[in-house]
């Protein structure tokens, strides 16, 4: 039988930090020819004009000039999450490559986490589970959290995940508000309950969780700062599952410890660790996860997949179905 030669695709590493997931590798290996940077660093020569489509996993390998000039072939870059930020849009489409993210199998996970957050924060869920001994005070009110039921919760960004976590919000009794450019059809706001705010300020003043769900673009570098902050009630936490420049850190580290806001819980932050001696480390009402937003079983295999079926589409000239242009 005749061997279909198939199309090269280039990851960073295979099953590390910055390696696609090994568990995802057989099912690559049906759709391509699967090499690594190492490999492709080590005999430039002959991968160059061979390689067709890069699957990034998070972030690696990175995309610059100098790695779009030596690969003449590159049809399509897949990216693994939903945002885009750390590609160069312009420079890689100068090129004639075509982008892909993932915006389907990302969106539940995402959701959960920023509801993970919310109620873990609330009800003071690690404080506890760190604090809990034979000794512990079980009864006592220092363990007063918030009640989620009837709160307030405020979503800036009301694309996908934004409204993912809108109906997650639904179920918990919770009062909903949005602010979005584009405001939902009234069929959508009805079924999660979510009512819209023209201005951001009115959100702000009113919620008692604010989340933020944005992606992250020049428009959104920094959105929310000193005033935005001394906008939110005195009691009230911010949730940020989107990305970390979208909030000012100096800001919020100041509010936070001056009690403008009750408490943050932040699931990105810049940058990705934090360093050891960085404040917001330092302080006791935050929690602060590594940046955890997708990461389930599920949801990365579903990323592999949006992500395979985005490159076939690419190679084979059909319409992709997330393409993202610049
Ligand atoms: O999809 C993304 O870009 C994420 O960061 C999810 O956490």
């Amino acid at each position: 039988m005749e061997q279909r030669e198939l199309p090269v695709l280039l990851v960073n590493e295979v099953g590390s930090v910055h390696g696609v997931l090994e568990a995802h590798v057989e099912f690559l290996k049906k759709h391509f020819h699967l090499i690594t940077m190492k490999e492709f660093l080590k005999n430039k020569n002959h991968w160059s004009k061979k390689v067709q489509a890069i699957y990034l996993w998070w972030h690696k390998p990175i995309i610059n000039r100098e790695l779009l000039e030596s690969l003449p072939d590159l049809k399509v870059i897949a990216n693994s999450g939903v945002g885009m930020d750390h590609l160069d849009l312009k420079l890689i489409s100068s090129f004639g490559v075509k982008m892909a993210n993932a915006p389907h199998a990302v969106s539940s996970s995402t959701a959960d986490t920023g509801m993970a957050l919310l109620l873990a924060s609330a009800r003071r869920l690690v404080e506890g589970n760190i604090a809990v001994s034979p000794d512990t005070a079980c009864f006592a009110a220092d363990w007063l959290g918030d009640e989620v039921s009837g709160a307030t919760l405020g979503i800036i960004g009301m694309g996908r995940i934004g409204y993912k976590v809108a109906k997650r919000a639904k179920a918990f009794e919770m009062k909903i508000l949005y602010h979005n450019r584009n405001r939902r059809t009234e069929e959508e706001e009805q079924a999660v309950g979510a009512i819209y705010c023209t201005k951001i300020e009115d959100l702000l003043q009113q919620s008692d969780f604010v989340m933020l769900v944005v992606s992250l673009t020049p428009q959104t570098h920094k959105l929310f700062g000193k005033k935005e902050l001394e906008l939110m009630k005195p009691t009230a936490t911010l949730i940020n599952i989107s990305r970390g420049p979208v909030v000012d850190q100096d800001a919020l580290v100041e509010a936070l410890q001056t009690g403008v806001i009750k408490a943050a819980a932040l699931d990105v932050t810049y940058p990705e660790p934090l360093p050891r001696d960085h404040p917001l480390l330092k302080l006791k009402n935050i929690l602060i996860t590594p940046h955890l937003g997708i990461k389930t079983d599920k949801a990365t295999r579903m990323i592999t997949e949006e992500a395979v079926a985005n490159i076939l589409a690419a190679l084979n000239g059909l319409p992709m179905p997330n393409e993202v242009f610049p």
